[in-house]
């Protein structure tokens, strides 16, 4: 009895701990068929991952919210993928939640009789829509977003988690919630702040819901800049999304992963934890390939994914 007991903890341990490290990595023939996405790699490591639901304003549906969670979370694995642009197919970048979609879920969590069963079907669908946004921010490739015409309400949300924010001329925002009864619970109350670095501006624009456009978002730091048209800004955005996907994937990575862990963080918290990674990183070939490119004015090596 006790051998045996000792067989299956000594046979079931390693592997327990095995899946909880193991972090598959995905091929790009592997990166699913989207129905809400469009997906395409049009430079070398660079992947434009397109809001595709044009004909109607590419509001989050259901399957969008999965759909998005899913690329990310995928492309994060995909060594081939070292940079992401996120931009909108038609007219406007996002028109925020598919209003359809918000009154069905009210609908169907009405349907449950008990309080406490209605508000776990609210927690489940706020947590799943909040890690959705949250998995371009987890995703260990920096995400670039180009913006044009309208970006309202979940999409300035989406945008918050994003790494670099362009738009273009034509761009308006709108942290929407309140006008449709709703307090923010998708990120732009926890990102939005940080990123503008004014609780004033913050504030009056989620309280008060209204449109800003391109040039205010630029004034506030929302964006980083602002481009005459979508076929300008996507020319200019792959240049320097290329410039990135050039450099150490590991160098730029730890980059990401340092700068998301240290936003909400004391310093010290911060410095440690990325003396840890470098620790490790700097033990590896591309410091020395990219030190020797630097020290004898040789071109920019070439990396190996990771
Ligand atoms: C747990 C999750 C929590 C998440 C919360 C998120 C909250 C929010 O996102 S609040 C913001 C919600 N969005 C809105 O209030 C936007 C409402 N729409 C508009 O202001 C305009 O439609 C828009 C500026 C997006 C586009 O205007 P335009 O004049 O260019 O075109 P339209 O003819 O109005 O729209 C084109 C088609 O898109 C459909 N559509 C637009 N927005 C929505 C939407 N939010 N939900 C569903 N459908 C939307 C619109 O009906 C048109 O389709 P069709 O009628 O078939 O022609």
């Amino acid at each position: 009895m006790m051998t045996s007991l000792i067989k299956t903890i000594a046979f079931n341990q390693p592997r327990k701990v095995i899946s909880n490290i193991f972090v598959r990595t995905f091929s790009k023939a592997e990166l699913p068929q989207f129905e809400t996405l469009l997906v395409s790699e049009p430079k070398k490591y660079v992947y434009h991952v397109e809001l595709n639901r044009p004909k109607k304003s590419n509001t989050f549906t259901r399957t969008m919210w999965q759909e998005i969670q899913t690329c990310f979370s995928t492309l994060s694995n995909i060594p081939q993928c070292r940079v992401i642009v996120l931009t909108g197919q038609g007219k406007h970048f996002c028109g925020g939640i598919d209003l359809q979609t918000l009154v069905q879920m009210a609908a169907e969590a009405e349907e449950l009789e008990d309080v406490a069963r209605k508000a776990r079907f609210h927690y489940n669908f706020i947590k799943y829509a909040q890690d959705t946004i949250s998995s371009l921010e987890e995703c260990v490739k920096p995400v670039i977003c180009v913006t044009h015409n309208a970006c309202i309400g979940a999409a300035v949300n989406l945008i918050t988690a994003a790494d670099i924010r362009y738009c273009t001329e034509d761009s308006w925002f709108s942290v929407r919630e309140v006008i449709v009864g709703l307090a923010p619970d998708v990120g732009a109350l926890q990102r939005l702040p940080k990123i503008v670095g004014n609780g004033s501006v913050a504030r009056e624009l989620c309280f008060t819901g209204r449109n800003f456009d391109a040039k205010e978002a630029k004034e506030i730091g929302l964006v980083s800049q602002v481009f005459p048209d979508k076929d300008t800004a996507l020319v200019k955005v792959l240049e320097i999304a290329e410039s990135i996907a050039a450099k150490s994937p590991v160098a730029v990575q730890a980059t990401k992963v340092s700068l998301v862990y240290s936003q909400s963080r004391p310093n010290q918290e911060g410095l440690e934890h990325i003396r840890l990674i470098n620790s490790v990183n700097n033990q590896g070939e591309d410091l020395t390939k990219a030190a020797i490119a630097q020290a004898t004015k040789s071109p920019p090596p070439d990396f190996d994914n990771v």
